[in-house]
This record gives structure tokens, sequence and C-alpha cells, in this order.
């Protein structure tokens, strides 16, 4: 494959990829890793992995999720004011074409290199690829550190916030809302934890030396089933990242004590992240970014290789903070940038 990073970054966005429906990605990516005659490659469902095996002393994972969120309110893939633009641009497709150039060009590179492709990222963590890849082949999950493509500001980002979703349900009685007063309107019985929400201040926890900002947001409101009738239940979904230095029970615990004794029922938890940056390859890593590390604030599977007791961190191109919007782009020399520090940390 001759083709540019920015160029192949432009076609993976064209293959849409909306969580879920990932298949012509992953049949693209697996054709092309199958090209390399020093890669082994494997297929899980919509998940693709490759690895060299020279035997070496050292073995990183360099992984990236190939879906995306929905394409909502974006433009086209294009490219303008040296930027390219679009759904995937930022979270990860740039990374992903990187990951991808590499794995065919590096047939000696100075550590071995398992390169992971996957599915199911960006929904809730039961349907994620990189898990199901893992429960079906665990032997692929042996390394000493694993990178994450994820949106770092190309310098390296470490550990990960984690992330909780509940449901706080409330019930009311149905009634014709010309006369409320024979029923009980569980929309407004929703109005208390709502201005809890509207006014609450997150924590910002420093960790290993970094500060993971906080946030708890409602993100969903269900209830209704007419304009003439007093709902008789309704749904307020939260979400609330919070630092690696909590556990999913910790979490649970704050918004329990926070919203006191309403119906609360968690429907998705990931825990996050510690920094792991205290390994020399991670280190070096950092070194070749030649940027300042930080923290990342949104949910990452450097959670999952931490668990499994591979330290990882996040390293790619773009800001978060564009990910999932309609603004979402990165600047071309970004992608770039990345491209050649992941080249040089992986070869020299
Ligand atoms: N199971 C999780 C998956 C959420 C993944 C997503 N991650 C990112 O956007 C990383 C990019 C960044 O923060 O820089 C997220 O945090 O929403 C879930 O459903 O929450």
């Amino acid at each position: 494959m001759s083709v540019g990073v920015v160029a192949l970054a432009q076609e993976l966005m064209e293959i849409s990829s909306v969580s879920g429906d990932e298949q012509h990605l992953a049949d693209r990516i697996e054709a092309t890793l199958h090209s390399a005659p020093h890669l082994e490659v494997i297929r899980h469902g919509n998940t693709v992995a490759a690895r060299t095996s020279r035997g070496l002393d050292t073995r990183v994972i360099v992984a990236g999720h190939i879906d995306t969120v929905p394409h909502g309110g974006v433009g086209p893939v294009r490219i303008a004011d040296g930027r390219l633009h679009g759904r995937g641009s930022v979270d990860m497709k740039s990374a992903v074409a990187s990951h991808l150039i590499l794995a065919l060009l590096l047939d000696s590179p100075r550590v071995d290199v398992t390169w992971m492709f996957y599915d199911q990222e960006e929904v809730e963590a039961e349907r994620n690829g990189l898990g199901h890849f893992h429960t079906a082949h665990p032997e692929w999950f042996v390394a000493d550190a694993a990178v994450l493509g994820e949106p770092s500001l190309g310098g390296v980002e470490g550990g990960c916030n984690g992330t909780m979703r509940v449901e706080i349900r409330s019930h009311g009685v149905a009634a014709h809302s010309a006369r409320p007063w024979r029923g009980d309107n569980a929309i407004h019985h929703l109005a208390a934890p709502l201005q809890l929400l509207a006014g609450f201040e997150p924590e910002t926890r420093v960790v290993d030396g970094l500060a993971y900002r906080e946030s708890l947001n409602a993100v969903k409101v269900h209830g209704g089933i007419a304009g003439n009738v007093i709902p008789d239940s309704a749904t307020l979904t939260v979400n609330y990242r919070f630092a690696p230095d909590r556990s999913v029970n910790d979490a649970e615990a704050v918004l329990r004590e926070l919203f006191g004794g309403v119906e609360l029922v968690v429907v998705d938890q990931s825990p996050g992240a510690r920094p792991g940056l205290d390994i020399p390859i991670v280190g070096e890593l950092v070194t070749a970014s030649g940027r300042e590390v930080g923290p990342k604030y949104g949910w990452t599977d450097v959670a999952r290789f931490s668990a499994l007791g591979i330290p990882a961190v996040n390293f790619g191109p773009g800001d978060g903070g564009l990910a999932h919007s309609d603004d979402e782009s990165v600047e071309i020399s970004e992608i770039e940038h990345t491209h050649q520090v992941l080249h040089n940390w992986l070869t020299e």
C-alpha cells in the first residue's frame, strides 16, 4: 500500500461504520492485512487483528476502534483550511489509517507488534468488539504495553475516566390533562433530580499527577404517551464520568447519595484506568511525541488493557473535544505528526 495516511483516512471515512454496521470496513481492513506476508491475521466478527512474531523480548499492542458515532449534522468528508473534516476524522479513522499503513510497512519493527482493529466501541460496554475478541482469543492479549489511537492532541493522554449510565425512573397516575388533579404527573417528579444536576459542581481529582475532570449530566429524558394524557411514568438517563481513583461501586454510591431515595437503576458501567506511564517503553513514546502528557476525560479501552495487567495509554491525532461534534475535524499536520511519531517509536 503506497497511499498516504491522509488519503487513506479519507477513504476509510467514506466507508460508513456507525457502531453495529462495520462489516464493510472490517472486510477492507482484513483484505489489506492479508496482503502482508509478515503478519498473522485473525478475524472475530468485525474485529480484525494481526501480529508480527519475530521472537523479540518486547511486544506492544497498537489498537483502534473502527466504528463511529452516528453522522448527525456533520458535513461530508472533505479537506479544507488544512484540516480533514467529517465523521471519524478525530474519533478515530485518522489513527486507524496510520495503524493500517504501519502494520503493512513495518516488517521488522524493533518490538513485536500486535495490531487490533475492533468494532462497537462507541456503545454500551457489553457490545464492545475488543471485549468479545478477548473472550474468544485471550492468547492474543499478551503484551508489555498497549497504545490506543484515541485522539490525544498528538501527545500521550494517560488512563481514562470511568463512565456510568443510570436511569432515574419516576411513577405517577395517568389522567386526562384537562383534569390533572385526578392523576399524578411522573415527568414533574423528575424536576428535583434535574435541579440537582443543574446545580451540581463536579470534582477534578488528581490521580498519579494527572488532573481528571469529572462530569455529571442528564443525557436523555423519556416520558408521556399523548399530548392530552398526564404521564404515569418517566425516565431520566444520567451519565457520570468519574476519575480513575474511584471504582464503579464508589461511583454508584456517589449517585445514590446525591439523588436520595429515587428509583435509580445502573444500566451501563465501565471502570476508568490510572495513567500507566511508568514503564520505559511508554516513556519512550512520550519522549518521541515531544508533547506534554495529559489526562483522558472520555472512556477508552486503555481501561480494558489496564484491567488485564497491560499498561496502556492513548496516543492519536486530534482534539477529543471535537469528537462526536458536528465540527469534527483534525489538522492534517497533526495526522502526519502522530503517524511519524508512531513510526519512529516502533522502529528506532
Ligand atoms: N462503553 C462506553 C464507550 C464510550 C466511548 C467514548 N470514548 C471517547 O469518546 C474517547 C474520545 C475522548 O474522550 O477523547 C466515550 O467516552 O463516550 C460508553 O458507552 O460510555
